[in-house]
């Protein structure tokens, strides 16, 4: 099957009811948003076979080299090209994809950015919602600002509150606060965690820490395919100081360093 095309950060239509801030009761909704997007096949000269199963309400984060295809599995769960040739098949959700180009129009302001899904389905953006998107990433006072009139970090935030504001059943994020500085990272990431509770999330990251603090589940690609690593004990987000935090930082850095 292959799945409905994301747009970045404003995506296919058939809109879910809001729902940040709480995790949704299995059953209820007519979009299945408790379905687990799935990527079956190979990459000949990129990827093994693998099969990818996305755990439904939790944050998946995948690890793994530069170039051994993390962003071609986000890609495909999020139906656009990969430029990869690919056998096998891919079953997903609406989706709202954060690409690692921040992908922000730059004739468009900061607010006209984070509404423009709803303006691209052809609703009222709802200017409370924008309003708090842009608080929860620390935005305020950008509001009216361009693209071009903002920091590398500042571009990735409004990104990320425009994918947040989508409201889809799954979320795929690739590097999202790999433009940030220390505390940002902490702050954003963990305001990331607490709204994305109950989607469906695949987060690609470099940062075996942020894997650590975030990831429900952990998976580490390489050309070989895909393998779990053990994520820390209890609810994202996790304190970053927390032993068994450091610990699973540690132990991922040694594999990834192996
Ligand atoms: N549009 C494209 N056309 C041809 N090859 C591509 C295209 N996009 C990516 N590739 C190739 O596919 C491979 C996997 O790329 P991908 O971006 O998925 O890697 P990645 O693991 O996300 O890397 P990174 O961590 O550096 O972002 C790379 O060798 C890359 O050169």
């Amino acid at each position: 099957m292959h799945p409905r095309p994301c747009r970045a950060g404003a995506n296919s239509p058939g809109a879910s009811p809001p729902r940040h801030g709480s995790r949704r009761p299995s059953g209820t909704s007519a979009l299945k948003t408790d379905a687990a997007p799935r990527v079956a096949g190979e990459a000949p000269g990129l990827f093994a076979p693998l099969d990818l199963t996305l755990a439904p309400g939790r944050i998946t984060c995948l690890l793994g080299a530069s170039g051994v295809g993390k962003s071609t599995l986000l890609r495909l769960l999020a139906g656009l090209p990969t430029g990869v040739e690919f056998r096998g098949t891919v079953s997903t959700l609406p989706c709202a994809l954060m690409g690692q180009d921040a992908g922000l129009f730059p004739w468009l302001t900061v607010a006209q950015n984070i509404g423009l899904g709803a303006r691209l389905r052809g609703e009222a953006a709802d200017p409370a919602r924008i309003a708090r998107m842009i608080a929860a990433v620390g935005l305020e006072g950008l509001e009216d600002r361009l693209p071009a009139q903002l920091s590398g970090g500042q571009r990735q935030r409004a990104a990320l509150a425009r994918t947040l504001a989508e409201d889809r059943p799954l979320v795929l994020l690739d590097e999202p606060f790999s433009a940030l500085d220390a505390r940002l990272r902490l702050q954003i990431g963990d305001m990331a965690a607490r709204l994305l509770q109950g989607t469906t999330v695949l987060m690609v990251t470099h940062d075996p820490a942020e894997a650590a603090r975030l990831g429900d589940r952990i998976l580490v690609m390489t050309p070989a395919g895909l393998a779990g690593h053990p994520a820390p004990p209890g609810p994202v987000p996790r304190r970053h100081d927390a032993p068994e935090v450091l610990a699973a930082q540690a132990a991922l850095t040694e594999r990834l360093l192996a």
